[in-house]
């Protein structure tokens, strides 16, 4: 369990209540494509409102370095949380988002009212924690939230910095229940407990790799990554994502892999391809088959059997990365067997975020899982084994 304050442990009654939210969410031409963020936020801002809090909402959106920018501004957030929430959002447009609209906003505010402020990152100093922007942040409430996850990894002005101008700093709902997913299946998993590693790079993900094998019973590789395993291996990979600098590394990690008895599995057949593109010839190739002018971009049928087999009796699965190419349908195929494989299991399922987090709801799956993320690089830094910022500058209880 996360001991850290949290929102059950403060009165807010007629306090003015800043809550960090992660509302970064995807906009296409001002409409949102994915509100799991909001839906997400939603338990911690009905409980203040309820608790008779007067909720100041705030957060980032994108990177606008600094400056007001017009198509990275929370306004569509503010039109969806009002639905979502049935009741008034007043969102202050404030390019300074501490400036004159946010202060009138938030004095004439009654209780169990919820004002969104503007993006964040419109000040400079957000990013650089500097203190000017946390004292603007503090100065507008009494009591402070922080409830994304999302951008726990990150020591900015608005879920760290502000914490030193607070009395009261406790985290939300969201935050507890992602910690606690994550925590409890790496720290105290019901065995067997599978680790499912993708996307396209080892080097952005060493560390996880390596923290992981000190906890887990098996290890699946699958991605882009796992031709640097597989080269390591002493196979040939043609043209597929490698990382040349990353082969001692991948053999110190099958190595320790097998000091320790976990089961490392990487793919023992490829799809294949001519070219990085959906349109391109295809083929499956087993062990040792890669050609040199093909490039693989998926985990081929043997595979996915493989994988399926050593997921179907775990008791904890957490899952990061895809195991292809999954954006584009010819190379989705052994995203889609695993997330099937864990929708169809009786264990914890967690989803880290990210690609894989997106490829699991695009693919229909996300109801299926226990706990999908909404943090791809906090799960991430997370699963590293890494104090994230955004949660030790929370009260400890
Ligand atoms: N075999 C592959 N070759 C190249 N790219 C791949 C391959 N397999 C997966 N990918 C790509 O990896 C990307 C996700 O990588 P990454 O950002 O590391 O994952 P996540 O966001 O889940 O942490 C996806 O865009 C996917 O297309
Ligand atoms: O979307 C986010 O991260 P994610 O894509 O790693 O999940 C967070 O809102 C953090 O955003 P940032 O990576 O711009 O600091």
């Amino acid at each position: 369990m996360l001991n850290k304050k949290s929102v059950d442990d403060i009165n807010v009654k007629g306090k003015r209540v800043l809550v960090r939210c992660d509302f970064n969410v995807p906009l296409q031409e001002g409409r949102i494509t994915d509100e799991n963020r909001l839906v997400a936020a939603l338990p911690t801002i009905k409980k203040l409102i309820n608790d008779g809090g007067k909720v100041i909402l705030c957060s980032h959106l994108g990177k606008p370095k600094g400056e007001p920018k017009p198509e990275l501004s929370l306004a569509p957030v503010a039109v969806r949380l009002q639905e979502l929430l049935g009741q008034t959002v007043t969102f202050a447009a404030d390019a300074n988002v501490v400036g004159e609209n946010a202060k009138t906003a938030v004095a004439v505010m009654k209780d169990g009212e919820v004002v969104l402020l503007e993006n964040t990152r419109y000040r400079a100093e957000e990013t650089k924690n500097v203190d000017s922007f946390s004292e603007d942040l503090a100065s507008i409430c009494d009591i402070f939230v922080n409830d994304a996850f999302g951008t726990a990894h990150r020591a900015h002005c608005s879920n760290v910095g502000v914490t030193k101008y607070v009395d009261t700093a406790v985290v939300g709902y969201l935050m507890q229940k992602e910690i606690d997913f994550l925590g409890n299946a790496v720290n105290t998993p019901e065995r067997p407990f599978v680790a499912i590693l993708g996307g396209s790079k080892v080097s952005s993900k060493i560390s996880v790799i390596n923290n992981l094998l000190d906890k887990v019973d098996t290890l699946i590789i699958g991605g882009g990554m796992s031709y640097t395993f597989m080269k390591a291996m002493g196979e040939e990979v043609g043209k597929s994502l490698l990382e040349a600098d990353y082969l001692d590394y991948a053999k110190e990690m099958i190595e320790k892999a097998k000091a320790k008895g976990v089961n490392l599995l990487i793919p023992v057949d490829s799809v294949v391809a001519k070219e990085f593109s959906n349109d391109a010839e295809f083929k499956t190739v087993e062990q040792g088959g890669i050609e040199p002018e093909w490039l693989g971009l998926d985990i081929g049928e043997k595979t996915q059997a493989l994988y399926a087999d050593a997921i179907k009796n775990a008791k904890t699965v957490v899952w990061n990365g895809p195991m292809g190419v999954f954006e584009m349908p010819n190379f989705a195929k052994g995203t889609i067997a695993v997330a099937k494989v864990l929708s169809e299991i009786d264990a914890i399922t967690i989803i880290g975020g990210g690609d894989s987090a997106a490829a699991v709801n695009i693919l229909g799956f996300g109801d299926k899982m226990t706990h999908i993320s909404t943090g791809g690089g906090a799960s991430l830094e997370f699963l590293e084994g890494k104090e994230l910022p955004g949660v030790a500058a929370a009260n400890d209880k």
